[in-house]
């Protein structure tokens, strides 16, 4: 291990089950790289359905006793392991930066994120309100109680290690459920990190358990085990119709957080320097390896040229490089397969007549670098308008009518995020509800909070998770008629 880290136990090369940490079964494990330099991280242990059985028998023995705590109680568990993430926050951001690529300072406001929807769940544990209903007949109360879902399982991309964890773990648990997990192969360091953190904080045994290794056998343990009721994933949709697809024959519940193709609308009536700014950050964050990130920059004809202008010069103020390093701002993507997609979007676009402003290669800061890129005279017949980039490439379409730029924008079977800029109070409103999307940004870029619901309509999920919504994802509403003796 290259990290130093202030508290090395943080750094765990074991999976976590019923307490324990533990090796795979076979004793066999796989190396996990640091995307920036190529260097073996550590190592993995290769689990598969016999552990995952056992850590779903660990959860449901938990169950019984965890279910039954105070919600404060649970909660007071929650804000410690809240207060410790925040403690550890720079040996976590070190760990994530190193097995991610992500800038120090996007794995710092990650950690913080994470340590936010806890928090919030925390609160929200002592918030699961029911309700009394007007009696229809004499002698008769009506009521309704909420209570915890039972055994959840959770599977997790590897673009946000830990903030994903947190979005799913928190309110399962604060309602009463308990959690076994799947983290990314890519990214397993931050997730077990975090289970050293709550079981710092007083998490009983077995009411958190993070199993690593083969995904399609423990994602098939997890949909086919009539123990597990839930199962909550993020990741790519064609992953998530696969496990929902599996669900079904268990009658499972699923909340599903899947892939996205965000249009990025710029009205001739939008401040283009404020839009700009917001294209940045929307854009290159992660290296634009997210779910929400702008995948259709649509600007009008009359504000093109300007535009195009004013973000070049912005993307040339990039720095790119190693996330370890303080001044980078664009770290690399996460592996050989992703650079292979997105060069080959951009040599797509550029055979049908696209140009490159700046960028349009991989770059040589290292093998898993692609450099910020422009694209200019992108349009639909070109394959970057139907795929989810998930690297740094801003391609820009021109429109010339309110009613194209929304058609255009809607012509996609994703449906996560949307983002707007116009400065015509009419045009925001008529935009924000004619996008056929989850979540809209009007006049922003950004859109994640714990305090709010994130998640997509068409085929970029099912559920949402943050706000006051995120908690009901792991509940059950049981309704008694409750007869009072005459
Ligand atoms: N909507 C959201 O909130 C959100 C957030 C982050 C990422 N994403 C999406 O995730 C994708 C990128 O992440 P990714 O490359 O890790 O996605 P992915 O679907 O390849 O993998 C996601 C997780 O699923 C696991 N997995 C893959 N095949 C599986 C199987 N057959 N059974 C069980 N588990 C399986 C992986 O090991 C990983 O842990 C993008 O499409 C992105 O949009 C969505
Ligand atoms: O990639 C998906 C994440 O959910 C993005 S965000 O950090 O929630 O905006």
């Amino acid at each position: 291990m290259s990290l130093s880290l202030r508290d090395k136990s943080l750094f765990r090369q074991q999976a976590f089950i019923g307490g324990l940490w533990l090796d795979a079964d076979s004793g066999r494990n796989v190396p996990v790289y640091n995307p920036a330099t190529g260097a073996e991280l550590g190592q993995m242990p290769w689990m598969g359905a016999a552990e995952t059985r056992r850590a779903i028998e660990c959860a449901e023995q938990a169950l019984v006793s965890w279910k039954k705590m105070l919600s404060k109680d649970r909660a007071a568990i929650l804000r410690r392991w809240c207060n410790l993430i925040l403690e550890h926050q720079e040996d976590l951001a070190q760990i994530m930066t190193a097995e991610q690529g992500k800038p120090l300072s996007e794995s710092r406001s990650e950690i913080s994120s994470s340590a936010s929807y806890i928090e919030w769940f925390a609160e929200e544990a002592k918030r699961t309100y029911g309700e009394t209903i007007p009696a229809g007949k004499k002698d008769q109360q009506l009521l309704t109680i909420r209570q915890p879902i039972g055994v959840v399982a959770a599977i997790t991309p590897w673009n946000f290690p830990a903030q994903m964890i947190a979005r799913k773990c928190s309110p399962a648990l604060a309602a009463g459920c308990t959690v076994v997990i799947k983290p990314a192969p890519q990214t397993p360091y931050s997730a077990l990190a975090l289970a050293v953190l709550a079981q710092m904080a007083g998490l009983p045994d077995g009411v958190l358990n993070i199993v690593t290794g083969k995904a399609g056998e423990i994602g098939d343990e997890m949909t086919a085990n009539p123990a597990v009721r839930k199962l909550s994933f993020t990741g790519s949709t064609v992953v998530g119709k696969v496990l929902m697809e599996k669900c079904a024959l268990t009658v499972k519940q699923v909340s599903m957080e899947l892939g996205g193709n965000a249009p990025f609308i710029v009205f001739d009536d939008a401040n283009l320097d404020f839009a700009v700014r917001h294209v940045l950050a929307s854009k290159f964050r992660n290296s634009g390896q997210t779910c929400v990130c702008a995948n259709r920059i649509m600007v009008q004809s009359s504000v093109y040229d300007e535009f195009a202008t004013k973000l070049t010069s912005a993307v040339r103020e990039i720095k790119i490089g190693p996330g370890s390093n303080e001044n980078t701002t664009l770290g690399p993507l996460i592996d050989d397969r992703a650079i292979d997609k997105v060069d080959g979007l951009v040599r797509d676009a550029l055979s049908k007549g696209a140009k490159a402003l700046i960028g349009g290669t991989p770059h040589n800061a290292g093998a898993l670098f692609y450099a910020p890129t422009v694209l200019t005279g992108v349009t639909q017949n070109m394959q970057v308008f139907h795929k989810e980039i998930f690297g740094p490439v801003a391609p820009l379409y021109l429109f010339e009518k309110e009613e194209e730029a929304i058609d255009l924008a809607n012509a996609t079977r994703y449906g996560l995020a949307a983002y707007f800029f116009s400065r015509d109070v009419g045009r925001v409103w008529r935009v924000s509800e004619a996008l056929e999307y989850g979540m809209v940004g009007a006049n922003s870029g950004t859109l994640s909070s714990e305090a709010t619901p994130f998640g997509g309509i068409k085929e970029s999920g099912i559920g949402r998770e943050g706000g006051k919504y995120g908690i009901q994802e792991f509940l059950e509403i049981k309704y008694i008629n409750m007869g009072l003796e005459g």
